[in-house]
């Protein structure tokens, strides 16, 4: 027996394993890398966050990737180069933040890598005869496995579609697993580039688990933040709190038929861009808006259209009283979190960190829990088979010789 897959063998079997989860989302901020000590499996599942860092994307590395992020059309050999890149870049980055932390890359189990998703294209928004949903996450997982001398699983979102999904969000696995509490209706709130939340039940049947995106979180903020500032984002909302929302900007920018899709449904910025702002200002004669102006409106936007999706599935389920626990970068974000508390007062609000996991983390914690489910799941998730979220497990194998 090849001795690789016999040590997988072996790993399957460990009361419990280190799993270093990688996670970069559409923010481009930088890599996320969470050293997870993970046992059981299901519902069982039990995670301590061991180490956790963000290793930031450098600006030439930032352009090289938006250079074919999001975009219809692109030069197809420096997509091909940056596949094989990225996977080598972030597998030294693992070594890297092990080799800080004082832990012996065989000291780890695996490596859960999401790699970097360059477009989305869920059936829903593009819309081609003939196509069904489909989305593209490069940095090969061959290469993360060589360079960190572990044995990854990546490409999580292809069996999710395989299975009648549209490849996201994946947070509702690790939630439901990591989150769930007896006799507390949570919901699951994480806001980066794009925003998604999980519906937990109190129940804790998992056929009522819920998940969807909706729509933009930080994309649209950061895109102007960039535009009009040399910093990559709006620190702490500083601009949105100066300017004044614009009324009739911000009904174009709600005239949108993704936000009258059904759910669940996903989205990325290949919708919500620079160039639909533009179409917004243009339909509500507001392209001479001032800068603060726009910025507070864009927050609007994302917190108006986040607390009607939370707002919709709570009626529709009865559901009176959840307790909303924030994450991703948005969570950072005073006039975000602000705007959705006055617009859902009949919920409580924390951050995933008082459930133990750090808001920043969670995501690449997600993909540790993925590949522990991979490897020593039983198979017999059962989210009642409700379309978008199909019971199955994720992710490929990639021995690193
Ligand atoms: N102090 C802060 N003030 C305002 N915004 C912040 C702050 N800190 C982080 N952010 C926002 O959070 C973003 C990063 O969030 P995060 O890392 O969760 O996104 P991501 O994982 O890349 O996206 P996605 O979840 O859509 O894939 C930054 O680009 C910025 O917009
Ligand atoms: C295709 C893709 O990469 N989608 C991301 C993105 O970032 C947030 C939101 O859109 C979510 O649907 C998803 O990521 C998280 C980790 C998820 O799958 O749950």
């Amino acid at each position: 027996m090849n001795p690789q897959l016999q040590r997988l063998y072996a790993i399957a079997q460990k009361p419990e394993r280190r799993i270093v989860g990688l996670m970069s989302g559409t923010s481009l901020d930088g890599l996320d890398v969470a050293l997870c000590r993970i046992s059981g499996s299901g519902g069982q599942t039990r995670v301590v966050l061991e180490q956790f860092e963000t290793v930031p994307y450098g600006e030439p590395f930032k352009d090289s990737i938006r250079a074919v992020f999001a975009k219809k059309q692109i030069d197809f050999e420096h997509l091909t180069l940056l596949n094989e890149q990225i996977g080598r870049q972030h597998g030294r980055w693992v070594a890297q933040c092990l080799k800080g932390w004082g832990v012996d890359p065989a000291e780890v189990d695996l490596v859960a890598s999401h790699g970097q998703t360059v477009y989305h294209a869920p059936q829903q928004q593009h819309r081609r005869p003939g196509y069904l949903n489909a989305t593209l996450q490069i940095g090969d997982g061959d290469h993360v496995a060589a360079e960190a001398g572990i044995i990854t699983l990546s490409d999580f979102r292809q069996r999710h579609i395989a299975h009648g999904g549209e490849g996201a969000p994946l947070a509702v696995y690790g939630d439901y697993f990591m989150f769930s509490q007896a006799g507390e209706d949570r919901i699951l709130l994480n806001m980066g580039g794009i925003a998604n939340f999980t519906y937990l039940p109190g129940s804790l049947d998992a056929s009522v688990v819920f998940t969807t995106d909706t729509g933009p979180g930080n994309t649209l903020l950061d895109a102007y933040a960039r535009q009009f500032t040399d910093k990559p984002y709006d620190e702490d909302g500083q601009m949105a709190a100066a300017g004044e929302v614009n009324g009739a900007l911000l009904d174009a920018l709600k005239d949108h038929p993704f936000f009258v899709q059904p759910f669940p449904k996903t989205t990325g910025p290949e919708v919500f861009s620079r160039e639909y702002v533009q179409n917004a200002q243009q339909h509500s004669h507001t392209e001479t808006i001032a800068p603060n102006d726009l910025m507070a409106t864009l927050a609007r936007f994302s917190a108006e259209t986040i607390a009607q999706s939370i707002t919709q599935i709570l009626t529709q389920g009865g559901i009176a009283h959840p307790h909303v626990y924030m994450s991703g970068g948005g969570a950072h974000n005073p006039v975000l979190t602000g705007t959705i508390e006055a617009l859902l007062p009949g919920c409580t609000f924390a951050k995933t960190d008082a459930l133990g996991i750090a808001g920043d983390a969670k995501e690449a914690v997600l993909f540790a829990v993925l590949a522990n489910e991979a490897i020593a799941g039983t198979g017999d998730i059962n989210f009642g088979n409700r379309q978008g979220v199909p019971s199955v497990s994720m992710g490929k194998i990639s021995f690193y010789k």
